[in-house]
Protein backbone atom coordinates (compact mmCIF):
# COMPACT_ATOMS: atom_id res chain seq x y z
CA UNK A 1 0.00 0.00 0.00
CA UNK A 2 1.20 2.80 -0.96
CA UNK A 3 1.48 6.03 2.05
CA UNK A 4 2.85 9.05 2.83
CA UNK A 5 5.27 9.35 6.25
CA UNK A 6 6.58 12.58 7.11
CA UNK A 7 8.19 13.95 10.57
CA UNK A 8 8.98 17.52 10.31
CA UNK A 9 10.97 19.90 12.96
CA UNK A 10 11.23 23.31 12.03
CA UNK A 11 11.87 26.64 14.23
CA UNK A 12 11.13 29.49 13.34
CA UNK A 13 11.73 31.64 16.84
CA UNK A 14 7.89 32.13 18.00
CA UNK A 15 6.45 29.01 15.68
CA UNK A 16 7.86 25.82 15.74
CA UNK A 17 6.70 22.89 13.73
CA UNK A 18 7.27 19.53 15.33
CA UNK A 19 4.72 17.27 13.46
CA UNK A 20 5.02 13.33 12.34
CA UNK A 21 2.10 11.08 10.71
CA UNK A 22 1.32 8.59 7.89
CA UNK A 23 -1.29 9.07 5.48
CA UNK A 24 -2.59 6.51 3.23
CA UNK A 25 -1.79 6.67 -0.69
CA UNK A 26 -5.56 7.12 -1.73
CA UNK A 27 -8.24 9.04 -0.83
CA UNK A 28 -8.23 12.80 0.82
CA UNK A 29 -6.11 13.31 3.56
CA UNK A 30 -6.95 16.58 5.53
CA UNK A 31 -4.63 19.09 7.10
CA UNK A 32 -7.32 20.48 9.74
CA UNK A 33 -6.66 23.27 12.37
CA UNK A 34 -6.85 27.06 13.02
CA UNK A 35 -5.11 29.58 10.99
CA UNK A 36 -0.90 29.59 11.91
CA UNK A 37 -1.19 26.45 12.90
CA UNK A 38 1.38 25.28 10.54
CA UNK A 39 -1.05 23.35 7.89
CA UNK A 40 1.03 25.41 5.19
CA UNK A 41 4.19 25.16 6.15
CA UNK A 42 3.94 21.11 6.35
CA UNK A 43 2.74 20.89 2.36
CA UNK A 44 6.07 23.45 1.83
CA UNK A 45 7.95 21.24 3.47
CA UNK A 46 6.55 18.02 2.09
CA UNK A 47 6.70 19.86 -1.73
CA UNK A 48 10.68 20.52 -0.71
CA UNK A 49 10.15 24.36 -0.83
CA UNK A 50 11.08 24.33 2.71
CA UNK A 51 13.85 22.13 4.26
CA UNK A 52 12.37 21.49 7.84
CA UNK A 53 14.62 18.51 9.80
CA UNK A 54 13.08 15.09 9.50
CA UNK A 55 11.90 13.13 6.94
CA UNK A 56 9.63 12.75 3.84
CA UNK A 57 8.42 9.26 1.40
CA UNK A 58 6.20 8.43 -0.32
CA UNK A 59 5.56 4.53 -1.52
CA UNK A 60 8.67 3.50 0.06
CA UNK A 61 10.74 6.52 -2.05
CA UNK A 62 12.70 9.32 -0.52
CA UNK A 63 12.45 12.28 -0.86
CA UNK A 64 13.98 13.58 2.64
CA UNK A 65 15.95 12.02 5.66
CA UNK A 66 18.37 13.87 7.59
CA UNK A 67 19.93 10.83 8.58
CA UNK A 68 21.32 10.05 5.24
CA UNK A 69 21.49 13.44 3.74
CA UNK A 70 18.98 13.44 0.93
CA UNK A 71 17.06 16.13 0.19
CA UNK A 72 15.38 16.24 -3.53
CA UNK A 73 14.44 19.74 -4.23
CA UNK A 74 10.81 20.25 -5.48
CA UNK A 75 11.04 19.62 -9.33
CA UNK A 76 12.23 16.22 -8.48
CA UNK A 77 9.20 15.39 -6.26
CA UNK A 78 6.32 14.44 -8.82
CA UNK A 79 3.72 16.51 -7.03
CA UNK A 80 0.78 18.65 -7.90
CA UNK A 81 0.05 22.18 -6.08
CA UNK A 82 -2.51 24.03 -6.21
CA UNK A 83 -2.82 27.04 -4.31
CA UNK A 84 -5.35 29.32 -2.75
CA UNK A 85 -5.54 31.45 -5.52
CA UNK A 86 -5.34 29.87 -9.30
CA UNK A 87 -2.12 30.98 -10.57
CA UNK A 88 -2.78 30.52 -14.54
CA UNK A 89 -0.85 31.98 -17.37
CA UNK A 90 -2.84 34.78 -18.66
CA UNK A 91 -1.23 35.64 -22.40
CA UNK A 92 -2.14 31.34 -22.93
CA UNK A 93 -6.04 29.49 -23.36
CA UNK A 94 -7.17 27.34 -20.95
CA UNK A 95 -6.26 24.80 -23.15
CA UNK A 96 -2.38 26.24 -23.36
CA UNK A 97 -2.17 26.56 -19.94
CA UNK A 98 -3.41 22.70 -19.60
CA UNK A 99 -0.67 21.89 -21.78
CA UNK A 100 2.14 23.64 -20.11
CA UNK A 101 1.64 21.49 -17.36
CA UNK A 102 1.40 18.25 -19.32
CA UNK A 103 4.46 18.47 -21.35
CA UNK A 104 6.58 18.63 -18.20
CA UNK A 105 6.00 15.23 -18.46
CA UNK A 106 7.52 13.09 -20.62
CA UNK A 107 4.99 11.14 -22.80
CA UNK A 108 5.30 8.20 -22.18
CA UNK A 109 5.37 8.46 -17.97
CA UNK A 110 1.83 10.45 -18.23
CA UNK A 111 -0.37 8.67 -16.25
CA UNK A 112 -3.67 10.89 -16.68
CA UNK A 113 -4.93 11.65 -19.97
CA UNK A 114 -6.08 14.98 -20.92
CA UNK A 115 -10.12 14.22 -22.09
CA UNK A 116 -10.45 12.51 -18.86
CA UNK A 117 -9.41 15.75 -16.70
CA UNK A 118 -11.01 17.74 -18.49
CA UNK A 119 -14.20 16.37 -18.23
CA UNK A 120 -13.83 15.51 -14.91
CA UNK A 121 -13.35 19.32 -14.16
CA UNK A 122 -16.15 20.39 -16.39
CA UNK A 123 -14.13 22.35 -18.35
CA UNK A 124 -14.24 21.66 -22.12
CA UNK A 125 -16.38 24.50 -22.91
CA UNK A 126 -13.55 27.22 -21.74
CA UNK A 127 -10.50 24.94 -23.31
CA UNK A 128 -9.94 28.05 -25.84
CA UNK A 129 -11.07 31.12 -23.46
CA UNK A 130 -8.46 33.12 -21.76
CA UNK A 131 -7.96 32.77 -18.00
CA UNK A 132 -8.55 35.96 -16.98
CA UNK A 133 -12.44 35.98 -18.32
CA UNK A 134 -13.05 33.18 -16.07
CA UNK A 135 -15.09 33.04 -12.48
CA UNK A 136 -12.68 32.53 -9.82
CA UNK A 137 -14.42 28.84 -9.44
CA UNK A 138 -13.68 28.11 -13.32
CA UNK A 139 -9.89 29.30 -12.67
CA UNK A 140 -9.89 26.90 -9.95
CA UNK A 141 -10.90 24.02 -11.52
CA UNK A 142 -8.35 25.05 -14.64
CA UNK A 143 -5.58 24.84 -12.08
CA UNK A 144 -6.73 21.78 -10.47
CA UNK A 145 -6.64 20.06 -13.87
CA UNK A 146 -3.03 21.46 -14.44
CA UNK A 147 -1.88 19.98 -11.42
CA UNK A 148 -3.07 16.47 -12.55
CA UNK A 149 -1.78 16.43 -15.65
CA UNK A 150 1.76 17.10 -14.58
CA UNK A 151 0.76 13.31 -13.38
CA UNK A 152 1.51 13.65 -10.14
CA UNK A 153 2.06 10.58 -7.32
CA UNK A 154 0.69 13.21 -4.84
CA UNK A 155 -1.51 16.49 -5.04
CA UNK A 156 -0.93 18.93 -2.53
CA UNK A 157 -3.92 21.31 -2.23
CA UNK A 158 -3.31 24.55 0.04
CA UNK A 159 -7.41 25.89 0.89
CA UNK A 160 -8.44 25.67 -2.85
CA UNK A 161 -11.80 26.98 -2.07
CA UNK A 162 -10.61 29.74 0.73
CA UNK A 163 -10.45 32.70 -1.90
CA UNK A 164 -14.10 31.56 -3.42
CA UNK A 165 -17.46 33.05 -2.61
CA UNK A 166 -20.17 30.54 -1.11
CA UNK A 167 -21.57 29.66 -4.38
CA UNK A 168 -18.57 29.27 -6.18
CA UNK A 169 -17.38 26.96 -3.13
CA UNK A 170 -20.31 24.52 -3.49
CA UNK A 171 -20.34 24.57 -7.17
CA UNK A 172 -16.73 23.48 -6.91
CA UNK A 173 -17.29 20.99 -4.18
CA UNK A 174 -18.77 17.95 -6.08
CA UNK A 175 -16.06 18.24 -9.01
CA UNK A 176 -13.47 17.31 -6.06
CA UNK A 177 -16.01 14.53 -5.17
CA UNK A 178 -15.78 13.42 -8.51
CA UNK A 179 -11.57 13.64 -8.55
CA UNK A 180 -11.87 11.64 -5.10
CA UNK A 181 -14.26 8.77 -6.58
CA UNK A 182 -12.31 8.62 -10.01
CA UNK A 183 -8.19 9.17 -9.71
CA UNK A 184 -6.46 7.33 -7.53
CA UNK A 185 -3.97 10.09 -6.49
CA UNK A 186 -3.53 10.83 -2.56
CA UNK A 187 -4.41 14.39 -1.72
CA UNK A 188 -3.18 16.30 1.48
CA UNK A 189 -5.74 18.85 1.55
CA UNK A 190 -5.67 21.98 3.60
CA UNK A 191 -8.52 23.72 5.14
CA UNK A 192 -9.93 25.40 8.21
CA UNK A 193 -13.77 24.81 7.39
CA UNK A 194 -15.59 22.19 8.95
CA UNK A 195 -17.52 21.51 6.50
CA UNK A 196 -15.01 21.20 3.65
CA UNK A 197 -13.43 18.65 5.68
CA UNK A 198 -16.69 16.44 6.43
CA UNK A 199 -17.64 16.44 3.07
CA UNK A 200 -14.20 15.12 1.39
CA UNK A 201 -11.70 14.06 3.69
CA UNK A 202 -11.19 9.74 4.43
CA UNK A 203 -8.80 10.78 7.02
CA UNK A 204 -8.09 14.13 9.10
CA UNK A 205 -4.69 15.23 10.46
CA UNK A 206 -6.06 17.47 12.92
CA UNK A 207 -3.30 20.12 13.94
CA UNK A 208 -3.14 22.30 16.58
CA UNK A 209 -0.05 25.06 17.29
CA UNK A 210 2.75 23.39 14.93
CA UNK A 211 1.87 19.65 16.43
CA UNK A 212 -0.40 16.97 15.23
CA UNK A 213 -2.97 16.68 17.79
CA UNK A 214 -5.04 14.05 16.25
CA UNK A 215 -4.84 11.61 13.81
CA UNK A 216 -7.45 9.10 12.04
CA UNK A 217 -10.25 8.58 9.90
CA UNK A 218 -12.50 10.82 9.42
CA UNK A 219 -15.40 9.30 10.89
CA UNK A 220 -14.10 8.49 14.19
CA UNK A 221 -12.12 12.53 14.11
CA UNK A 222 -15.28 14.34 13.38
CA UNK A 223 -17.07 12.82 16.24
CA UNK A 224 -14.89 12.89 19.27
CA UNK A 225 -16.26 15.43 21.45
CA UNK A 226 -13.09 16.10 22.90
CA UNK A 227 -11.92 17.15 19.85
CA UNK A 228 -12.77 21.01 17.99
CA UNK A 229 -14.89 19.34 14.63
CA UNK A 230 -17.56 18.10 17.20
CA UNK A 231 -17.72 21.05 18.66
CA UNK A 232 -18.28 23.45 16.16
CA UNK A 233 -21.52 24.67 15.01
CA UNK A 234 -21.66 22.53 11.95
CA UNK A 235 -19.98 19.39 14.09
CA UNK A 236 -21.37 16.01 12.41
CA UNK A 237 -21.46 12.72 11.75
CA UNK A 238 -20.36 10.84 8.91
CA UNK A 239 -22.39 6.84 8.11
CA UNK A 240 -21.83 4.90 5.85
CA UNK A 241 -24.93 2.37 4.01
CA UNK A 242 -26.14 1.36 1.15
CA UNK A 243 -29.56 1.84 -0.62
CA UNK A 244 -32.21 -0.16 0.29
CA UNK A 245 -34.35 0.93 -2.27
CA UNK A 246 -36.85 3.76 -3.81
CA UNK A 247 -40.35 4.96 -2.87
CA UNK A 248 -41.37 6.72 -6.39
CA UNK A 249 -45.54 7.39 -4.95
CA UNK A 250 -43.12 9.88 -2.45
CA UNK A 251 -39.90 10.36 -4.36
CA UNK A 252 -37.86 9.07 -1.56
CA UNK A 253 -34.62 6.60 -0.46
CA UNK A 254 -34.26 4.33 1.92
CA UNK A 255 -30.83 3.69 3.22
CA UNK A 256 -29.79 0.66 5.36
CA UNK A 257 -27.17 1.88 7.90
CA UNK A 258 -25.95 -0.72 10.90
CA UNK A 259 -28.46 -0.35 13.26
CA UNK A 260 -31.53 1.03 11.02
CA UNK A 261 -32.88 2.80 8.20
CA UNK A 262 -32.61 6.45 6.93
CA UNK A 263 -35.48 7.92 4.57
CA UNK A 264 -34.42 10.78 2.42
CA UNK A 265 -35.05 12.41 -0.92
CA UNK A 266 -34.90 10.41 -3.86
CA UNK A 267 -30.91 10.07 -4.71
CA UNK A 268 -29.97 9.39 -8.43
CA UNK A 269 -28.45 5.62 -7.38
CA UNK A 270 -29.26 2.42 -7.72
CA UNK A 271 -30.43 -0.48 -5.14
CA UNK A 272 -26.83 -1.41 -3.68
CA UNK A 273 -25.43 1.28 -4.01
CA UNK A 274 -22.89 2.43 -1.66
CA UNK A 275 -23.17 6.44 -0.05
CA UNK A 276 -21.48 8.15 2.67
CA UNK A 277 -24.11 10.22 4.53
CA UNK A 278 -23.90 13.36 6.65
CA UNK A 279 -25.63 14.18 9.68
CA UNK A 280 -25.26 17.30 11.51
CA UNK A 281 -25.75 16.96 15.42
CA UNK A 282 -28.15 20.16 14.99
CA UNK A 283 -30.96 18.27 12.89
CA UNK A 284 -30.47 14.85 15.98
CA UNK A 285 -32.87 15.13 18.85
CA UNK A 286 -33.09 12.86 21.58
CA UNK A 287 -36.38 10.85 22.87
CA UNK A 288 -36.34 8.19 25.50
CA UNK A 289 -39.28 6.27 24.21
CA UNK A 290 -40.69 5.42 20.22
CA UNK A 291 -41.99 8.91 19.40
CA UNK A 292 -45.02 8.27 18.08
CA UNK A 293 -46.86 10.22 15.22
CA UNK A 294 -43.99 12.17 14.76
CA UNK A 295 -43.40 14.34 11.21
CA UNK A 296 -39.85 13.17 11.62
CA UNK A 297 -39.37 9.66 9.43
CA UNK A 298 -36.08 8.69 11.30
CA UNK A 299 -36.29 6.97 14.23
CA UNK A 300 -32.90 5.06 15.11
CA UNK A 301 -32.64 3.13 18.43
CA UNK A 302 -29.38 4.18 20.12
CA UNK A 303 -27.52 4.20 22.94
CA UNK A 304 -25.63 7.05 24.80
CA UNK A 305 -22.04 6.56 24.64
CA UNK A 306 -21.05 10.23 26.15
CA UNK A 307 -21.52 14.00 26.37
CA UNK A 308 -19.92 17.12 26.76
CA UNK A 309 -21.03 20.69 27.72
CA UNK A 310 -20.17 23.18 25.02
CA UNK A 311 -21.90 26.53 26.39
CA UNK A 312 -23.71 27.10 29.24
CA UNK A 313 -26.95 25.96 27.72
CA UNK A 314 -26.01 23.25 25.20
CA UNK A 315 -24.30 19.73 24.87
CA UNK A 316 -23.31 17.36 22.68
CA UNK A 317 -24.69 14.10 22.73
CA UNK A 318 -22.22 11.15 21.06
CA UNK A 319 -24.55 8.35 20.76
CA UNK A 320 -24.17 4.87 18.78
CA UNK A 321 -26.90 2.94 16.52
CA UNK A 322 -27.68 -0.68 17.47
CA UNK A 323 -25.82 -1.86 14.25
CA UNK A 324 -22.48 -2.82 13.92
CA UNK A 325 -19.99 -1.75 13.43
CA UNK A 326 -22.32 1.20 15.70
CA UNK A 327 -21.76 4.16 13.70
CA UNK A 328 -21.45 7.60 15.68
CA UNK A 329 -24.54 10.07 15.67
CA UNK A 330 -23.83 13.61 17.50
CA UNK A 331 -27.36 15.39 19.07
CA UNK A 332 -26.70 18.95 19.37
CA UNK A 333 -29.08 19.20 22.94
CA UNK A 334 -29.98 21.86 25.38
CA UNK A 335 -28.89 21.34 29.15
CA UNK A 336 -32.18 21.70 30.19
CA UNK A 337 -33.46 18.89 27.92
CA UNK A 338 -30.29 16.66 29.53
CA UNK A 339 -31.92 17.36 32.80
CA UNK A 340 -35.45 16.71 31.82
CA UNK A 341 -34.59 13.37 30.46
CA UNK A 342 -32.40 12.57 33.06
CA UNK A 343 -30.16 11.50 30.11
CA UNK A 344 -26.92 9.51 31.00
CA UNK A 345 -24.10 7.83 29.36
CA UNK A 346 -25.59 3.57 29.18
CA UNK A 347 -29.02 4.67 28.93
CA UNK A 348 -30.93 3.66 25.61
CA UNK A 349 -32.68 6.20 23.80
CA UNK A 350 -33.95 7.09 20.26
CA UNK A 351 -32.32 9.54 17.98
CA UNK A 352 -34.80 11.52 15.61
CA UNK A 353 -32.91 12.53 12.73
CA UNK A 354 -34.36 15.47 11.15
CA UNK A 355 -32.40 16.00 7.67
CA UNK A 356 -29.32 13.85 6.06
CA UNK A 357 -27.08 14.54 3.11
CA UNK A 358 -25.46 12.82 0.82
CA UNK A 359 -21.85 13.04 0.38
CA UNK A 360 -20.60 10.92 -2.35
N1 LIG B 1 8.22 32.48 5.81
C1 LIG B 1 7.92 32.57 7.12
N2 LIG B 1 8.78 33.13 7.99
C2 LIG B 1 8.50 33.21 9.29
N3 LIG B 1 7.36 32.74 9.84
C3 LIG B 1 6.48 32.19 9.02
C4 LIG B 1 6.70 32.05 7.62
N4 LIG B 1 5.64 31.45 7.06
C5 LIG B 1 4.77 31.21 8.08
N5 LIG B 1 5.26 31.64 9.25
C6 LIG B 1 4.64 31.50 10.57
O1 LIG B 1 4.56 30.09 10.86
C7 LIG B 1 3.33 29.79 11.50
C8 LIG B 1 2.59 28.70 10.70
O2 LIG B 1 2.19 29.24 9.46
P1 LIG B 1 1.39 28.38 8.40
O3 LIG B 1 1.18 29.26 7.21
O4 LIG B 1 2.03 27.09 8.20
O5 LIG B 1 -0.01 28.16 9.15
P2 LIG B 1 -1.42 27.72 8.58
O6 LIG B 1 -1.98 26.77 9.57
O7 LIG B 1 -1.27 27.23 7.19
O8 LIG B 1 -2.23 29.08 8.60
P3 LIG B 1 -3.37 29.63 7.62
O9 LIG B 1 -4.55 28.74 7.79
O10 LIG B 1 -3.62 31.02 8.13
O11 LIG B 1 -2.81 29.61 6.22
C9 LIG B 1 2.58 31.09 11.65
O12 LIG B 1 2.83 31.58 12.95
C10 LIG B 1 3.20 31.98 10.60
O13 LIG B 1 3.13 33.33 11.01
Amino acid sequence: MIELDVAFRLDRGNFTLDAAFTAPGIGITALFGRSGCGKTSILRCVAGLERASGHCRLDGETWQDDAEDIFLETHRRPIGYVFQEASLFSHLSVRRNLQYGMRRVPATERQIDFDEVVDLLGIRAHLDRNPSGLSGGERQRVSIARALLTSPRLLLMDEPLSALDHTSKQDILPYLERLHDNLRIPVLYVSHSPDEVARLADRIVLMREGQVQAVGPAIEILSRLDLPLAQDTEASALVEGHVRDHDDAYELSRIEIPGGTLTMGRLDRASGDRVRLRIHARDVSIAVGEPERSSILNVLPARVLEMHEIDRSHLLVKLCTAGEPHPPLLARITRYSRDRLKLEPGQEVFAQVKAVALMD
